[in-house]
């Protein structure tokens, strides 16, 4: 088999995207969904695999910021609809793309590259390991009460038209983005993805609702939910489907949360992904009850492990070389000094014995806060060959505020 790898011609683009959908089900997308995808494709850096004139392969890289630790916005790339035809897998096509597609990261300056897996497993090979979490949860909200801050009173709510209220709660989510490592700015167009609704995703629930949170007129938060009406034979049993909730401060969030505990002929609220650390689990009289769960969301790679590293911000003094292993990306292999605080850091080649042993994997995992080197090393996945090294790392790296993504791409 000789197959071609280039860069996608926009005409190309629906053959490309068949492919994509095809090796997600088949399932067509709605045509609102369908079109802001092909808006938001970056034909550039839009790999596609061609077997004679065979679309058999896609990979795509969207240009985003990321929050790190610190608050820095730094560029990386999105990477997104990889997919290889069911006819072609297994043959390499995946690998060449990755390949490829590093390469041109690492050309285009972006020292980070990030993605949403659809299978766990999958990425890791490559270099990518899991940087962030979220948390599900169903509040029963028949049996657990909440117990909200002190001022959550003087926050007024109010409805709001999805459509109407978009401008004022994208004004609250980039005041939010600094804030919380993990979190992507906001790109032209990308407003319209809390937007797309549509009804063939629904499950049997209400479009999407808004509220919003004002306090002296201004907005200081807003959710986006919808309703699942259910009757049982005792009586309304419905459901609250939390698909976003963003508050300026402590009181604007809990009223949102208390407005969706007590909305009338519903028995739970159901959370699919929420940061690790989010108050809701602090609000609630019992969180056993509210059976939460962890699922891996953002997956991020060091491109280039010095400008990486030199990008955030440490939150304790460290000191450490890592020597790194990197057979993907071999230009980072070897010893590398990190030197950093609060306030910076550098990160540069030295001939020093090592005091961490790592693979890039590890680094990337480390990297936004969310996963600690401590419990990387109880897995054998980091080595301390300095005492004292592991604890002094794992806690420059840590982060005050769990990292967290609130959207796929
Ligand atoms: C960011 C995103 O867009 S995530 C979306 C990813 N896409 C999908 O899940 C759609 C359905 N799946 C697919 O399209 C394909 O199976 C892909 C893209 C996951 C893999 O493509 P392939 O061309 O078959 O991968 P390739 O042949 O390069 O495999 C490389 C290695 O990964 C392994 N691998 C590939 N896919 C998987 C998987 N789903 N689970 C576990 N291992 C896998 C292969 O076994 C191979 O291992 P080896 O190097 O030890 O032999």
């Amino acid at each position: 088999m000789t197959t071609e790898l280039r860069v996608l011609d926009p005409t190309e683009w629906d053959r490309w995207y068949g492919v994509l959908e095809l090796a997600f089900g088949g399932v067509p997308e709605a045509p609102e969904e369908r079109q802001l995808w092909r808006d938001l494709t970056e034909f550039d850096r839009s790999l596609g695999v061609w077997d004679g004139d065979l679309c058999v392969g896609t990979a795509g890289a969207f240009t985003f910021r990321l929050t790190v630790p610190g608050g820095a916005s730094v560029p990386a790339g999105g990477v997104t609809m990889v997919s290889v035809a069911g006819t072609h897998r297994r043959r390499g096509i995946l690998t060449s793309m990755m390949r490829r597609q590093l390469d041109d990261l690492r050309a285009a300056g972006e020292s980070i590259a990030v993605l949403t897996a659809s299978e766990p497993e999958i990425y890791g090979r490559f270099g990518y390991g899991v940087a962030t979490y979220a948390a599900r949860a169903t509040i029963d909200t028949t049996r657990v009460r909440l117990s909200v801050p002190e001022g959550t009173d003087g926050v007024a709510l109010r409805q709001a038209g999805l459509t109407e209220s978009s401008a004022a709660c994208e004004a609250v989510y980039a005041r939010v983005v600094p804030t919380r490592p993990g979190m992507l700015a906001r790109q032209p167009e990308w407003e319209r993805l809390p937007l797309i609704d549509p009804p063939g995703d629904r499950a049997g629930s209400s479009p999407r609702l808004c509220v919003l949170a004002e306090r002296a007129g201004e907005v200081v938060g807003f959710t986006h939910y919808a309703i699942k009406p259910e009757w049982a034979s005792t009586g309304a049993d419905g459901a609250v489907v939390v698909h976003q909730l963003m508050g300026l401060d402590a009181v604007a969030e809990a009223a949102l949360w208390r407005f969706l505990c007590s909305v009338d002929l519903t028995r739970e609220v159901q959370i699919h992904s929420r940061p690790v650390d989010d108050a809701w689990q602090h609000l609630v009289s019992d969180v056993r009850r509210c059976a939460p769960t962890l699922r891996d969301v953002l997956h991020l790679r060091l491109v280039e492990v010095s400008a990486a590293l030199e990008a955030r911000t440490y939150q304790a003094p460290v000191d450490v070389v890592f020597e790194v292993e990197d057979a993907f990306c071999p230009w980072n292999e070897g010893r590398w000094r990190l030197t950093g605080d609060a306030k910076g850091a550098t990160c540069v080649r030295t001939s020093d014995p090592a005091d961490l042993e790592l693979s890039v994997r590890e680094l990337g995992a480390a990297y936004l806060g969310g996963t600690s080197l401590v419990s990387l090393a109880a897995a054998g996945r980091v080595r301390e060959l300095r005492e004292g090294a592991l604890v002094e790392a794992s806690v420059a790296f840590g982060s005050p505020v769990a990292p967290w993504l609130p959207h796929g791409f």
